[in-house]
C-alpha cells in the first residue's frame, strides 16, 4: 500500500466524481478498470473510501455545511466529503488533510480551493468523531425518498434509511448442507435457511469457497425460488439468469434448468458458478423476447429492474441514478410477464420477482397481469421464515431492507407466484 494514500484517494475521488456527476455505477466503473492501476490494499482502500462516502454522504455535507457559504464545485466537494468521512472515521488529521489538499491542488481548475480545503478539514478535524456520531443518519435522495415515503410511510424509510447506512452482512445459499457452511464459515443459519456471515472479509479466502459448498447469494434474494417448493425433475426455466445466483438453487434442487440471460459477459460468470460449484444448467445468451421455446413446468422471472432493494450494498445508486429510466424497465417488466406466461405449460407456475422497493415493479406488476390475463391465479407464497405480515394484499411477498434489521436486514425484494390456467 502507498504509505501517503495519495493513489487510494485520488481513485477514491475519481469513482465518487463519476458517480455523482456523470451517473455512472461503482460496479460498472470497477469492471471498467477504475481500480486496475492500484496494488491490492489501495484497490480495497479505494473502493471502501468510494463506498463509505456514499452511505455517509448527507451526513457529510450536513457536516460540511456550517464551513461553507456557498457550495463550492464539485471537484471540491467530493474531496471534502472524502475527508470528513476519513476525519470522523478517527484517520489522523494530518495525512488526510494533506492529502485532500493536494487533490484539490492538482485540479488547475480548483487549485484556488486548496486554501479553502485546509481551512475547512481543519474545522472538521477538530469537530472531530463525536459531530458525526451526534447528527441524524443520512437521507435517502428526494428523488428516491419521496415515492418510497409515498408508498412505505416515513417511519419505515427511516428504519430502511437506518439499515442501509450501516451496510450489509454477507449471505451465503449452501448447495447442500447450510449448517455446515455456517459451521466451516463462522456464519448462522437463517431462519430463512441462508447463511449470515457478520464481517466477512474477502470471500474468496472462505472455507467452502474453492470446492464450490455455497454461494454468495442475499437472504432475500434466495427467497423467490424457494416458493417454488420441489422443483426435482422439473423443467425450470430462469429467464433472467445472470449472474446465476437462483438458477443454482434451481439445479442444487434437481430441476432442469435452462438459463437464459442478453448479456453474454454476466453469462460468463454463471457459466464460471456452474463450472465452481459442479451445478449443471443450460446456458443461452438470448433476448428473453428472441426465447420462444415453450413447454415449462416453472419460470422464474428476476426482471431487470431499478435495484432500489439493493441500497445496503450499492450505495453509489440513489447518486447515480434519478428515477429517469425506470419508466422504461416498468414497461419492460410487464411485456416480460405476458412473454414468460407464453412460455409456460398450462397449468405451470411463474415466479416474478424484483430487487425494486417501488410498487410499481412489483404489487402493481401483479395486480395489472391479473386484469391482463383471464384465469391467472397467485399461489400463497409459502417458505421457511416468511412472516405472514410480509404477504401483500394481492397474494405477494413484500420484502424491506429494514426486516430482521437486529440480524442486519436484508434487500428489499417483492416476489409473487401465479399459476397459468390449465
Ligand atoms: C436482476 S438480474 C438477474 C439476477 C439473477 N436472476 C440471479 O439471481 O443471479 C437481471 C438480469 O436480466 C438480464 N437482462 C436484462 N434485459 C434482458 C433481456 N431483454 N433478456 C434477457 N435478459 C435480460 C441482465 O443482463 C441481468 O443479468
Amino acid at each position: 500500500m502507498n504509505q501517503t494514500g495519495l493513489p487510494a484517494r485520488r481513485t477514491a475521488h475519481h469513482l465518487l466524481m463519476q458517480i455523482t456527476t456523470e451517473g455512472r455505477l461503482m460496479a460498472e466503473l470497477i469492471a471498467g478498470g477504475a481500480l486496475a492501476q492500484l496494488a491490492n490494499d489501495d484497490r480495497a482502500r479505494a473502493q471502501r473510501l468510494a463506498t463509505d462516502a456514499l452511505r455517509g454522504l448527507d451526513r457529510a455535507d450536513r457536516m460540511l455545511k456550517p464551513y461553507l457559504k456557498k457550495t463550492p464545485t464539485d471537484h471540491v466537494l467530493n474531496a471534502l466529503r472524502l475527508g470528513v468521512i476519513e476525519l470522523c472515521g478517527g484517520e489522523a488529521a494530518h495525512g488526510v488533510v494533506n492529502a485532500y489538499v493536494e487533490i484539490v491542488a492538482r485540479n488547475k481548475r480548483t487549485q484556488s480551493m486548496k486554501g479553502l480545503t485546509n481551512a475547512v478539514l481543519r474545522k472538521i478535524a477538530a469537530e472531530g468523531p463525536e459531530g458525526w456520531h451526534k447528527r441524524a443518519v443520512p437521507l435517502t435522495p428526494g428523488w428516491l425518498r419521496q415515492p418510497l415515503v409515498a408508498a412505505w410511510g416515513r417511519d419505515a424509510v427511516t428504519a430502511m434509511e437506518a439499515v442501509h447506512f450501516g451496510g450489509a452482512p454477507l449471505d451465503l445459499s449452501a448447495k447442500t448442507d447450510a449448517q455446515a457452511v455456517a459451521d466451516a464459515t463462522g456464519g448462522q443459519v437463517l431462519a430463512s435457511g441462508s447463511v449470515r456471515i457478520m464481517n466477512a472479509g474477502q470471500v474468496s479466502t472462505l472455507a467452502g469457497y474453492a470446492t464450490g459448498d455455497w454461494w454468495v447469494q442475499d437472504a432475500a434474494a434466495a427467497i423467490p425460488v424457494k416458493l417454488l417448493g420441489d422443483v426435482s425433475g422439473l423443467k425450470v426455466l430462469d429467464l433472467c439468469a445472470a449472474p446465476g445466483g437462483k438458477a443454482m438453487q434451481l439445479a442444487a434442487a434437481g430441476a432442469d434448468v435452462t438459463a437464459v440471460d442478453l448479456s453474454s459477459r454476466r453469462m460468463e460468470r454463471v457459466a464460471e458458478n456452474l463450472a465452481r460449484t459442479g451445478l449443471k444448467a443450460r446456458t443461452v445468451v438470448s433476448d428473453a423476447f428472441a426465447f420462444t421455446e415453450g413447454g415449462f413446468d416453472a419460470i422464474l422471472l428476476d426482471a431487470p429492474c431499478s435495484a432500489t432493494g439493493t441500497i445496503r450494498r450499492h450505495p453509489d445508486l440513489p447518486y447515480a441514478k434519478d428515477g429517469s429510466e425506470f419508466g422504461a424497465l416498468i414497461d419492460q417488466q410487464e411485456s416480460m410477464i405476458d412473454h414468460a406466461l407464453s412460455l409456460l405449460k398450462p397449468g405451470g407456475r411463474l415466479v416474478f420477482c424484483t430487487c425494486s422497493l417501488l410498487p410499481d415493479e412489483g404489487e402493481v406488476q401483479i395486480e395489472e397481469a391479473l386484469s391482463r390475463h383471464a384465469g391467472l391465479t397467485v399461489e400463497p407464497p409459502v417458505a421457511a421464515g416468511i412472516d405472514p405480515a410480509w404477504i401483500t394484499d394481492e397474494g405477494g411477498l413484500r420484502l424491506r431492507p429494514d426486516y430482521w434489521s437486529d440480524l442486519g436486514g436484508m434487500d428489499g425484494f417483492y416476489m409473487a407466484v401465479l399459476r397459468k390456467p390449465a
